[in-house]
């Protein structure tokens, strides 16, 4: 059974969610040159100053949005954590 409407939304959201990806893999991209600059520096793969002052920004940018402030620090807090995996990863190969 064909739905067109249920149809069109999740047009929509495939082409959200392809964006999502995209940006994610754009994050990623600079946050491995991070990486690379802080193991070469001897800096820390986690900077917990810099993640507080981004989750306030974030979560007022998620208010002013319309979106769910608790929502948008933990997604954030999913990425960094990964992020700084990466980062320890990095170190630990030098
Ligand atoms: C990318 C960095 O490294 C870590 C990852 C962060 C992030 O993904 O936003 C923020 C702070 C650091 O804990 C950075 O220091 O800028």
């Amino acid at each position: 059974m064909s739905d067109e409407q249920l149809d069109g939304y999740r047009s929509s959201i495939d082409n959200i969610d392809a964006a999502l990806i995209h940006l994610l893999a754009e994050r990623f991209k600079i946050t491995q040159a991070v990486g690379h600059y802080k193991a070469e520096a001897g800096l820390p793969a986690a900077d917990p100053e810099r993640e507080a002052r981004q989750i306030a920004r974030l979560r007022s940018l998620a208010e002013d949005a319309g979106l769910d402030p608790v929502f948008s620090e933990k997604y954030f807090r999913f990425i960094v954590a990964e992020v700084i995996h990466h980062h320890q990863r990095i170190a630990e190969q030098r």
